[in-house]
């Protein structure tokens, strides 16, 4: 039976691709695609689509795509009607909650505000931290809010750093390490399981392999 698999495009996209190349994949379609967005595997009886990173979620959840590929950031924000059943150990980052350094937003005294394009993430670290704070949406650069004074502090993505450095802004704490992830219809795996834990069997010797090789 074909397995599709939603891949998220973009930043994962490329290691994900090299990583289905590592399982002796035919991926040539998915590396020379133009605009295309459905990629057959000219080895394996696989199907591709390319999505954004949430419709990977909403295309497995309703078992158009048996399969998906996508970061733990997505997940924890997203749905959850599907089976988490491996961490590829790619796209890795984290989310951290940061500031300028004069806003000890730990310690401040009366409402605190947080600009995040990652509401639930942002609101569950600080009731953990016992902590009622108001969310502010952002969609894309988050780092400028503090700048221009709409919030106290951020939950975003680090990764190199970069963008928090040449912003001035600081690390306050870690909120949780994020990679990405394969998904699983949960349908799908009753009726495919088979191939399906044939692919993660592929999938999981790759990521052993190169985390050998790392270290
Ligand atoms: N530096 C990073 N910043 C953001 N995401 C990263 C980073 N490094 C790895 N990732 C992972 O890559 C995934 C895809 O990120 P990408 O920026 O391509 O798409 P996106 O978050 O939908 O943004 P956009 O709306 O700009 O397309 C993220 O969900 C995350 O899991
Ligand atoms: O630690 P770094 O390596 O600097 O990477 C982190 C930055 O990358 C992401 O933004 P992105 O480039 O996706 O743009 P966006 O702000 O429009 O989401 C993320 O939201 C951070 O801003």
């Amino acid at each position: 039976m074909t397995l599709s698999m939603a891949l998220t495009k973009g930043r994962l996209e490329k290691n994900t691709v090299e990583m289905l190349d590592q399982c002796g994949y035919g991926t040539e379609a998915l590396k020379n695609k133009g605009r295309a967005l459905v990629f057959a595997d000219t080895k394996k009886d696989l199907e591709y689509f390319l999505v954004k990173a949430n419709d990977c979620i909403t295309y497995v959840e309703h078992g158009v795509a048996d399969v998906g590929v996508v970061g733990k950031d997505t997940l924890l924000e997203g749905g959850s009607d599907y089976y988490e059943l491996l961490d590829l150990d790619i796209g890795k980052c984290k989310f951290i909650v940061a500031s300028l350094p004069e806003n000890d937003l730990f310690n401040k005294v009366g409402h605190v505000k947080i600009g995040t394009k990652y509401p639930k993430v942002a609101q569950n670290y600080f009731l953990g931290r016992g902590m009622d704070v108001e969310i502010i949406k952002i969609d894309g650069s988050v780092e400028l809010s503090p700048l221009l004074g709409l919030c106290d502090g951020i939950v975003d993505i680090m990764e190199t750093g970069t963008t928090l450095r040449e912003n001035g802004l600081i690390v306050l704490d870690t909120v949780c390490p994020i990679s990405a992830r394969l998904i699983v219809n949960k349908a799908s795996f009753r009726l495919k399981r088979k191939e399906i834990l044939d692919l993660i069997a592929d999938l999981e010797s790759v990521v052993k392999n190169n985390a050998q090789s790392t270290q």
